[in-house]
């Protein structure tokens, strides 16, 4: 409902007919937006124009890091936006004042922008989270030109960066799995067999497939099943500003990133949060002196309380520094783990490449795990931030089976080896290709400002004024708009894939529909064509948003569209996940459509005379 002009803030609150909460960002408002929208919308209203019914389609043309597929993301936002949207005062004093609109008409900022909001607007979208493909629109507006107009730039910009980043995030989880991993999957941790085997190989493998078998501490056998390696997302410092970090971090984990160390995000998402320790930590430590009164309680056993006793946890990592004869690591470093044990004995998890990973982190932290194991608990694991990945997992991998066999402690078998520093999807893939026992990436930079391609390019076209179709054209094949207002359908095989896309213009007689042969078009190329019998037809766009009604569906919590991303990048053919030339998804258009593309093609490009 319109309010009337002059309405205070608080009284517009309390007038809107939805609860849908607030944009995350209160920077995300009607002024958010390109000078030339307003500008745009005033040569509208001035030539009456602003009334005229218009559809418009917002879309990408190119999938993003060379890819085949992108995640639609950010409809959340774009619907809490249309919900509030409405210029208050302040903003229309503002732009009453501003030099390029001082001419404007007074009652083009007290009868037209001071009344307007979005009940006059209609969004379809496809489901959040979405795998998508050029030229499908990823959501649809019907609404008169003004406004339909006027929120093109706040759309781009609250969809064009969380789908870039949450496709990002896609893609490192599935390099992080690797196709080496899928034979193993979820099993962890290893598996004890009952036969008694050879002894366990002298080297660590180091960039060789990983050992097939170590002997356990009981003397039994077991494979190595390593697990699928998670990402978690180390953003926030790097990310481009405080709502580039958030953003980032809410959809990483749309995109299948296991957690964020950004804690807001895990307050206002309710999403998982997780970290260990920094550098600064092992170097503030400068003496075993600052932790020999150290002390933490046993843990308790299974039915039991914790004891009331506590131990003093120095003497006993010593104690173990002198059988295991690793004198010669660093004290600050162990004094570090000493400190942080006591703090987090259920948590344990210590960055080991301060000084020197192999000689001395990686020792100290088996000492101070052997201690803590001593009074119940299990230690968590490591974290690699330098040098060769593959190499270092590795050995740490190496000795911690070889600690579980001498000093016969199950855990070693289930620590985390977490390994950050510039991680990238090229270096994800070449890990693979070497070998790794990395179980969990640590991903910041490259992730959040998706180093590999920078922005995503979603448009938004007028596809349709008055019932119109319009089109327009360019010498660049892909920027020729395919007119009309669509219906877009996926269609499936019989083995329950995905075959391609189909789009079909409003006021066509036939739609797809199951069993029945239908011919799909190449909106271009006039001798690509397919003919497809769908075992399942599925429309994907709907309705989201009906300024009558407000929000009508596409709020779904991000957990939710998060474990719809993994149903369909679990449905999805290998060869469009694949790294290199990944096959292309198909977007066709009916045949009736095709003609049509053609015939206004023609019909609105001059004929260029030579003489
Ligand atoms: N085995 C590996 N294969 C491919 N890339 C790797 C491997 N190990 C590490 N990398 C990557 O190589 C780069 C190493 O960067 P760089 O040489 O700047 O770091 P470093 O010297 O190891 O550590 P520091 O941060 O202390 O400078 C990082 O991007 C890292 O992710
Ligand atoms: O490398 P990223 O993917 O961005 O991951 C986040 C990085 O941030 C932290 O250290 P920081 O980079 O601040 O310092 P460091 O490189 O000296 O460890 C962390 O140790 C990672 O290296
Ligand atoms: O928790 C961590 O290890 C962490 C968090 C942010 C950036 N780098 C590392
Ligand atoms: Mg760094």
């Amino acid at each position: 409902m319109s309010a009337p002009s002059g309405l205070s803030d608080a009284m517009i609150e309390a007038t809107c007919t939805t609860n849908v909460p607030k944009p995350t960002n209160n920077l995300t408002n009607p002024l958010l937006t390109d000078l030339y929208q307003i500008t745009m919308a005033y040569a509208y209203w001035k030539t009456g124009q602003h009334l005229r019914p218009a559809h418009f389609e917002l879309f990408f043309r190119k999938n993003p890091f060379g890819g085949s597929y992108t995640l639609f993301a950010g409809l959340d936002e774009v619907l809490k936006f249309l919900a509030h949207f409405r210029f208050t005062e302040e903003d229309i004093h503002f732009l009453r004042n501003t030099p390029q609109l001082g001419h404007c008409e007074p009652a083009f900022f007290d009868d037209y922008l001071s009344n307007l909001d979005c009940s006059d607007v209609v969004v379809h979208a496809m489901k959040e989270g979405s795998m998508a493909f050029p030229r499908v629109p990823l959501l649809t507006v019907t609404a008169p030109l003004g406004i339909g107009n006027l929120i093109e730039t706040t759309l781009l910009t609250l969809v064009n960066y969380p789908s870039l980043v949450a496709t990002n995030a896609c893609r490192m989880v599935v390099a992080a799995r690797g196709q080496f991993w899928e034979e193993t999957a979820g099993c962890s941790p290893p598996l004890k067999e009952s036969k008694v085997s050879s002894s366990p190989p002298r080297s660590s493998g180091f960039r060789g497939t990983p050992r097939k078998s170590v002997q356990m501490a009981e003397g039994g056998m077991t494979d190595i099943r390593r697990r699928k390696p998670k990402c978690v997302e180390f953003g926030l410092r790097r990310a481009q500003g405080p709502d580039g970090g958030f953003s980032a971090s809410k959809y990483s984990y749309l995109g299948g990133f296991h957690a964020t160390s950004n804690v807001l995000a895990g307050k206002l998402l309710d999403m998982p949060i997780a970290g260990t320790h920094a550098h600064s930590f092992v170097q503030s430590y400068t003496s075993l002196d600052l932790v020999k009164d150290a002390r933490l309680k046993r843990a308790a056993k299974v039915g039991e309380e914790a004891g009331d006793e506590m131990v003093v946890l120095l003497p006993i990592v010593l104690k173990y520094r002198q059988q295991l004869d690793y004198n010669e690591t660093n004290d600050g470093e162990l004094a570090a783990f000493v400190g942080y044990a006591v703090s987090f004995p259920n948590s344990f998890l210590c960055l080991i490449d301060t000084y020197d990973t192999l000689q001395s982190g990686l020792r100290n932290f088996i000492l101070v795990s052997l201690a803590l194991n001593d009074l119940g608990y299990t230690p968590r694991g490591i974290r690699l931030d330098s040098g060769d990945l593959s190499y270092l997992s590795l050995e740490c991998e190496y000795l911690f089976h070889e600690m579980a066999e001498r000093m016969d402690r199950g855990f070693f078998y289930g620590l985390d080896i977490v390994a950050s520093n510039d991680i990238n999807e090229n270096v994800l893939n070449s890990l693979n290709k070497q070998g790794h026992a990395i179980t969990m990436f640590g991903i910041g930079t490259n992730l959040v400002t998706c180093q590999a391609q920078p922005a995503l390019g979603c448009v938004y076209k007028l596809v349709e004024v008055d019932g119109q179709p319009r089109i327009k054209l360019s010498n660049d094949m892909e920027k020729v708009l395919i007119p009309g207002r669509k219906i877009a359908y996926r269609l499936f095989g019989e083995a329950g894939w995905p075959l391609l896309d189909f789009l079909v213009c409003r006021n066509e007689t036939q739609m797809p529909s199951v069993g029945e042969r239908v011919l799909c078009r190449h909106p271009f190329i006039e001798q690509k064509r397919v003919a497809v019998v769908p075992a399942r037809v599925v429309k994907l766009h709907n309705l989201v948003f009906d300024g009558k009604n407000g929000v009508v569906s596409g709020l779904p919590s991000v957990e939710q569209t998060r474990q719809f991303v993994n149903d369909q990048i679990n449905y999805t053919r290998a060869d469009l996940l694949r790294y290199i030339n990944p096959g292309e998804y198909k977007v066709s258009v009916s045949d009736e459509t095709f003609r049509f593309l053609h015939q206004l093609w023609q019909k609105e490009t001059p004929v260029p005379e030579l003489r």
